[in-house]
């Protein structure tokens, strides 16, 4: 057994199987990412993403008498529990909103009984995956607002998810190509496979606790740089280089320093993440309404400068970035928007692994002393 091959970070050990979505990364030629047999670009440019929501948790896209009560169901539970918003009030206004959003799952979760594992039921956990896709809108809207010294404003039910979480956020509906572009991000940021906090759902799931622990482990490893949190720090990369003339240097000077450029390379990608063109084109349309041809040009800079020097390419997280930045969000807040969509992708793998069950518990090679005995007092 310990002469076993180590893959560090898990990496290209294949660990399970999933029906929810394949990512497909040959050596060379184009990527692709499938949720349930759909390709993401198509699912981007045509869906909604409560269609998208339907599709990963049963399977189908919805009939239209379907999306009508599933529409239905998600407006009726878009107002946060009372605990919750007490909650997320008493927490420190300048947290981190990251903190913020993992909190607030947490306390959604203390709102439902626990279930002893033989009592939960398939019903029982889509209940709690719709409220939560149906309430983070909120605790994010409130999470913005906060952050700029304003009221609170109700999720409106006679909007769209993303339509009625822009209004919520921003106090005015947005434009029809923002809440487009706003969708378009949703959708490709919903499902990938077994990432990292994907995955970390899976773990806590697979010891038979409660849906929200899962839930909330998900969001806590979602935070970091290397995952979700890139989205973030990408906006520290493009502050740094600061203008598009500046790039190549910046990017030769990090190499020299080995640091990470953030929204560049993956894990399972090598030659470029399938999503980027589909997100890269709604941020296009973000520059061109709000008049930024200068942050395009920072933008491909940096592309060119990385691609150039490294070959590494960008994730999903480079042109999401600034694209939330356009729509007005702070650059704290991006990371909670990954949950807002991600939460779909979570909710359906904690119920794959519940109904396939197998505790994941993995070995490891001690390198520690070897065995000794206590001596002295
Ligand atoms: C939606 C998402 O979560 S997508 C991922 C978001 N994360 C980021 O953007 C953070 C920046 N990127 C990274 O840190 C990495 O590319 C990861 C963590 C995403 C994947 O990395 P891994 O598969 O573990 O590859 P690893 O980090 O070992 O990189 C392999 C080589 O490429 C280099 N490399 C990979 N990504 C980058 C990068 N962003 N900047 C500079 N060099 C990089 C590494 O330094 C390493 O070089 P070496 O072989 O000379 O040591
Ligand atoms: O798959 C990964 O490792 C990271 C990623 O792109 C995602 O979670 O969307």
């Amino acid at each position: 057994m310990s002469e076993q091959e180590i893959k560090r970070g898990l990496a290209g050990v294949v660990v399970d199987t999933t029906e929810v979505s394949s990512v497909t990364a040959p050596a060379t030629g184009p990527s692709e990412l499938l949720y349930r047999g759909y390709p993401v670009q198509d699912l981007a440019a045509r869906c909604t993403v409560e269609e998208v929501a339907h599709l990963l948790w049963y399977g189908e896209l919805p009939t239209t008498d379907q999306l009508v009560a599933f529409e239905r169901a998600e407006r009726a539970q878009r107002a946060l529990p009372d605990a919750v918003v007490a909650v997320l009030d008493a927490l420190p206004a300048d947290a981190h909103p990251m903190d913020l959003v993992r909190t607030a799952v947490s306390a959604i979760g203390s709102t439902w009984p626990t279930l002893a594992p033989a009592e939960r039921t398939r019903e029982d956990d889509l209940a709690r995956a719709l409220q939560l896709f149906a309430q983070l809108p909120a605790v994010v809207a409130r999470v913005q607002r906060r952050r700029r010294g304003l009221e609170p404003l109700p999720l409106r039910t006679d909007l769209g998810w993303s339509a009625a979480f822009l209004a919520a956020t921003f106090g005015e509906e947005a434009a029809p190509e923002v809440v487009r572009a706003f969708e378009v991000s949703m959708v490709l940021y919903a499902e990938h496979s077994f990432n990292a906090s994907t995955f970390t759902a899976r773990v806590v799931t697979s010891t038979l606790a409660d849906y929200h622990s899962a839930i909330t482990a998900a969001v806590g490893a979602l935070k970091g740089p290397l995952h979700g949190g890139a989205n973030e720090a990408v906006m520290g990369v493009l502050a740094e280089v600061g203008t598009a003339d500046r790039a190549a240097e910046w990017v030769a000077q990090a190499r020299a320093e080995k640091r990470k450029v953030m929204g560049f390379g993956h894990r399972v990608y090598k030659t470029g993440d399938s999503r980027v063109p589909t997100m890269k084109a709604a941020l296009d349309v973000m520059v061109e309404r709000e008049g930024r041809r200068d942050l395009a040009e920072l933008y491909d800079a940096i592309e060119r400068a990385m691609t150039d020097a490294t070959g590494i390419r960008p994730n999903l997280d480079y042109p999401s970035g600034p694209a939330y930045a356009l729509m007005g969000f702070d650059t704290e807040v991006f990371t909670p928007l990954f949950v807002m969509a991600r939460v779909l992708g979570w909710t359906a793998h904690v119920r794959e692994q519940v109904e396939a069950n197998a505790l994941i518990r993995p070995l490891s090679r001690y390198t520690g002393p070897e065995r000794r005995s206590i001596t002295g007092n």
